[in-house]
C-alpha cells in the first residue's frame, strides 16, 4: 500500500481522487488546509503527498518547506491551475518532485506517481540515461552551449550551470560527466532544494552512529560515494550557511570529515552546480558564500530560456511527441494549425519541462493521428493573448480586452467554427467578422 496524503481544499475533488487513488492501492489520508496537513505529517509517515498550491490558508509551498525542515524525504506531486504554472515551477526549485495541471488526467496523475515513487527508489540516480530521450536543438544559442560544454567537460572545473527551472540543467551536468575522462565512475546527483537544513550536512559528509538523535548507523557521505566521479548538486542556493562552510573546506582541502567523527576521509570529487537563483544577489544579500561562490565558478555555463531559443522550440514539440507516442502507446503524427500556433506563441515560463507536460497531456488526450487545440489547456489560449500592459482604469481599454478574450475562447470552443462562434457570443456572423479584424485574430 502507498501511503499518500492529500492535501486539497475542493473536497469533492478531493473524494474523487482518494477514490481513484484506493483503487490503485493507496491508503489515503486527505485535509483541506496546511495547518491540519502539517499536524498529520508530525504524527505519521508517507510515501507521497499531492498538494494543491492555492489553499485556503496559504499555498502548498509552505508544505515543501515545512516538510524540508523536518528532514523528510517524501516526493511531493504539486496540484495547480494552468494560471499558477509561472508560481508552481518554483515548486520544483523547492523540492518538489512535478507538478500537475488541474483539472487532473487520471492518467496523467497515475503516470506521473509511478515516476515520483521510483525516483525515491532509486534516490541517487545512476549514470546511465537514455540519450536518444534527449535532443540538442540547432540554434545558435544551443550550438554555443554545446561548444562550451564540449569544451569544459574533459577538465576538472568546478562548473556552474545557471539558468530558469526546467531548461535542462541536469541534463547539462549528466553530460559533463559522460563527456569527461570520471564518465566509468559515480555521477551523484543532489538535490539542494529538498535538504533540510540537518539532512544536508549528513547527505554530503556522512555521520558516524549517535552523532545527532536519529543517527542510528553510520553513514556514508555523498562526497564519499562519488570518489573518483562528479558530484551534481542541484538548487546550490539552498544550501545553509554551516553546509556552506563544511562544503567549501572539502573542495580546498579535498578531505571530508563525517559528523560526529575525527577521522577525516580523502576525496576525489569533481564539483558541478546547479541554480535558477541568481547568486550574485543572494552573495549580497549575505546568504552565500562569496568564497565558496569562486570555489564553484571556475567556469558558468548559461542556459537559455526555451522563448529564447527560436526554431528548437519546434523541434523539442516534435521531440516529445514522439517520446510520449511510445510512452502512452498513442500515435500522434502532427498538430493542426490552431493548436502548432498556441504552442509556439506561449512564453513558456517552466520550459523543457512544461512543454514535455503540455505536449505529453495533448498526446494523451489525443486518440487520433492529428492533435488539436482541445486538448491543450483552455487558458493557454488566454495567456497568449493576454496584454502585457495593465489598463489601470481604462475602462474602455479593458472591456476591449475582455472582448478580446471571450471571442478567442469561444473560437477555441467550437474549434474556429465562425457560425457557431458568433451564436455563442450571441452576436451575428458579420459583427464577428468586423471584430476578428478589429482585433487582429487570424
Ligand atoms: N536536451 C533535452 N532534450 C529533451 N528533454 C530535455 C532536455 N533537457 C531537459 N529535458 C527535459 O526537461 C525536463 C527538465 O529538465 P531538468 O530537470 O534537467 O531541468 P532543470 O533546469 O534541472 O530544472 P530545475 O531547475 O527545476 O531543477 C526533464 O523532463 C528533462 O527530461
Amino acid at each position: 500500500m502507498i501511503k499518500t496524503l492529500i492535501i486539497e481544499d475542493d473536497i469533492s475533488f478531493s473524494e474523487l481522487l482518494t477514490g481513484f487513488l484506493v483503487r490503485y492501492d493507496h491508503d489515503v489520508i486527505s485535509c483541506a488546509k496546511i495547518k491540519p496537513a502539517l499536524k498529520i505529517l508530525a504524527e505519521k509517515k508517507f510515501d507521497l503527498i499531492l498538494v494543491d498550491y492555492r489553499l485556503p490558508d496559504g499555498t502548498g509551498l509552505e508544505i515543501l518547506k515545512a516538510v524540508r525542515e523536518q528532514s523528510i524525504i517524501i516526493p511531493i506531486i504539486m496540484m495547480t491551475s494552468f494560471n499558477d504554472v509561472r508560481t508552481a515551477v518554483k515548486s520544483i526549485q523547492l523540492g518538489a518532485f512535478d507538478y500537475i495541471i488541474k483539472p487532473v488526467n487520471p492518467d496523467e496523475l497515475l503516470l506521473t506517481i509511478k515516476k515520483a515513487l521510483s525516483k525515491e527508489e532509486g534516490k541517487i540516480d545512476g549514470n546511465k540515461i537514455n540519450e536518444s530521450d534527449f535532443i540538442k536543438g540547432n540554434s545558435i544559442v544551443a550550438n554555443k552551449l554545446y561548444q562550451h560544454i564540449s569544451l569544459v567537460a574533459p577538465t576538472d572545473m568546478s562548473v556552474i550551470i545557471q539558468g530558469e527551472s526546467g531548461t535542462g540543467k541536469e541534463y547539462v551536468a549528466r553530460t559533463l560527466h559522460n563527456e569527461s575522462k570520471r564518465s566509468e565512475k559515480p555521477f551523484i546527483s543532489i538535490d539542494c532544494g529538498a535538504l533540510s537544513k540537518d539532512l544536508a550536512a549528513s547527505e554530503l559528509f556522512g555521520h558516524v552512529k549517535g552523532s545527532f538523535t536519529g543517527a542510528l548507523n553510520d553513514k556514508k557521505g555523498q562526497f564519499e560515494t562519488a570518489h573518483g566521479g562528479t558530484l551534481f548538486l542541484d538548487e546550490v542556493g539552498n544550501l545553509s550557511y554551516e553546509v556552506q562552510v563544511k562544503l567549501l573546506r572539502a573542495l580546498q582541502e579535498r578531505v571530508v570529515q563525517p559528523i560526529g567523527s575525527t577521522k577525516q576521509i580523502a576525496v576525489d570529487v569533481r564539483i558541478i552546480t546547479a541554480t535558477n537563483d541568481d547568486l550574485v544577489q543572494i552573495i549580497k544579500q549575505g546568504e552565500f558564500r562569496e568564497d565558496l561562490y569562486h570555489r564553484l565558478n571556475q567556469f558558468k555555463i548559461q542556459l537559455p530560456a526555451l522563448r529564447d531559443r527560436g526554431d528548437d522550440l519546434k523541434l523539442f514539440i516534435e521531440h516529445f511527441i514522439n517520446l510520449a507516442n511510445k510512452e502512452l502507446d498513442r500515435n500522434v503524427k502532427e498538430v493542426d494549425k490552431y493548436a502548432k500556433k498556441l504552442l509556439l506563441n506561449y512564453d513558456w515560463p517552466g520550459n523543457l519541462r512544461e512543454l514535455n507536460n503540455v505536449i505529453k497531456r495533448m498526446v494523451l488526450l489525443t486518440e487520433g493521428e492529428v492533435a488539436n487545440i482541445d486538448a491543450l489547456p483552455e487558458e493557454m489560449i488566454l495567456a497568449v493573448n493576454e496584454p502585457a500592459k495593465n489598463f489601470g482604469s481604462d475602462l474602455k481599454a479593458n472591456n476591449e480586452i475582455n472582448e478580446k478574450n471571450l471571442i478567442i475562447e469561444a473560437l477555441s470552443k467550437t474549434k474556429f467554427n465562425k457560425s457557431k462562434t458568433a451564436k455563442m457570443l450571441n452576436i451575428d456572423r458579420k459583427t464577428l467578422y468586423a471584430k476578428l479584424e478589429r482585433y487582429g485574430i487570424e
